[in-house]
């Protein structure tokens, strides 16, 4: 008999196509995200769980007593209630590495978006504003042979530097709980204190995963240590930055602008003080998102899911059920 499978949101079809080969399945096939109830009521008897974004918790594992595996179609993994997980002996996979370049293309646009006023600017051309010689109001800051400072110097950071090393003549620090000596030898990344890289850096780069360590990671404190002139950038996740903070900072022309991908609500409130800031470059959550990598994304976790749901082990077990620590 073949293992039962809820996809909890529309995937490609051949990611679909993959799944049907080894899986029976139902699917959540609508735009909407799927409601937690009806999410509960179709998992009852399903063996593995194809998702991204909703929590996976003990209320969750308590409503799927067949389910061997959740695989997320995403690298972060902050849905997952680990300790629960780990006591079913549940097995959570996500896709890391197919996307580090798409999000690292993604972190750069921030950076000159912000740097240069991009959005700014071209709202100030198309609402006829454009004058001759009004061009003196309209300078950024050279992102080239600036300092870039990466907190959080994972798959994506390192794709980051890359492109900030050899693509901009970037100097490049980076803080990370552990050090990564290959990243600093291939990409003469310079290792510091989360501290230091404030103090230094024009552009703060965050590329953290979200867990109870980073948190808020950057506060009042963090903020108040980057220079004024400095630039804010966040793909990581929205919770890892107190965004209030993040206002205040703004506000009050501690740092010099923004470029965001990710927020603590999301979607965030269209009312919410940081869309009015126009230091603040906003992105709707879309830091893998190119045709390409998403349909590589979906085909990762269908095969993930597939693998485990053989008995095999698959690929990418998330490294806190694996026991690694980078
Ligand atoms: N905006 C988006 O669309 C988007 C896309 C992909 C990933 N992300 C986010 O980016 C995160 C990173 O992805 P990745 O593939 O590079 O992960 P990764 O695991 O390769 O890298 C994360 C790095 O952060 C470091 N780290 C963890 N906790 C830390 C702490 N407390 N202090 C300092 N460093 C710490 C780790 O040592 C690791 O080197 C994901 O978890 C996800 O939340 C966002
Ligand atoms: O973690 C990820 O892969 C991205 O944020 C997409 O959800």
């Amino acid at each position: 008999m073949k293992p039962k499978v809820f996809i909890a949101l529309p995937i490609p079809p051949q990611a679909e196509a993959f799944i049907a080969e080894y899986c029976e399945y139902r699917k959540w096939d609508f735009k909407e995200p799927i409601p937690r109830e009806t999410l509960l009521k179709e998992i009852v008897d399903m063996d593995g769980l194809l998702m991204v974004g909703g929590d996976i918790d003990q209320e969750l594992l308590n409503c799927a007593p067949k389910l061997k595996v959740v695989s997320n179609i995403s690298v972060g993994y902050n849905n997952f209630d680990l300790e629960a997980m780990k006591k079913r002996s549940m097995l959570g996979t996500n896709t890391p590495s197919v996307l580090d370049e798409t999000v690292a293309d993604l972190v750069l646009a921030l950076v000159l978006a912000s740097a240069r006023r991009i959005p700014e600017l071209d709202r100030y051309v198309k609402d006829g504003k454009w004058k001759k010689g009004s061009d003196g109001n309209l300078y950024g800051v050279d992102v080239h042979h600036a300092t870039i400072g990466i907190i959080g110097m994972g798959r994506i950071g390192e794709a980051i530097a890359k492109r900030a090393k050899y693509g901009f003549d970037m100097n490049v620090f980076y803080y990370n709980r552990t050090r990564k000596i290959k990243a600093e030898e291939n990409l003469g990344a310079q290792y510091c204190t989360m501290e230091e890289l404030l103090q230094k850096s024009d552009f703060v780069v965050l590329m953290t995963p979200l867990t109870p360590e980073t948190t808020r990671i950057m506060g009042h404190r963090e903020f108040s240590l980057m220079k004024d002139t400095a630039f804010f950038i966040n793909a990581s996740r929205g919770q890892t930055v107190d965004e209030q903070a993040l206002l205040e900072a703004l506000v009050k022309g501690k740092i010099r602008g923004a470029g965001i991908d990710v927020y603590e609500q999301e979607p965030i409130d269209p009312e919410h003080p940081l869309l009015k800031m126009p230091n603040v470059v906003t992105l709707p959550h879309i830091g893998s998102a190119t045709e390409k990598t998403r349909l590589d994304m979906a085909m990762l976790a269908a095969k993930n899911m597939v693998q485990a749901l053989k008995g095999e082990q698959p690929p990418n077990i998330v490294d806190e059920l694996r026991g690694v620590r980078t």
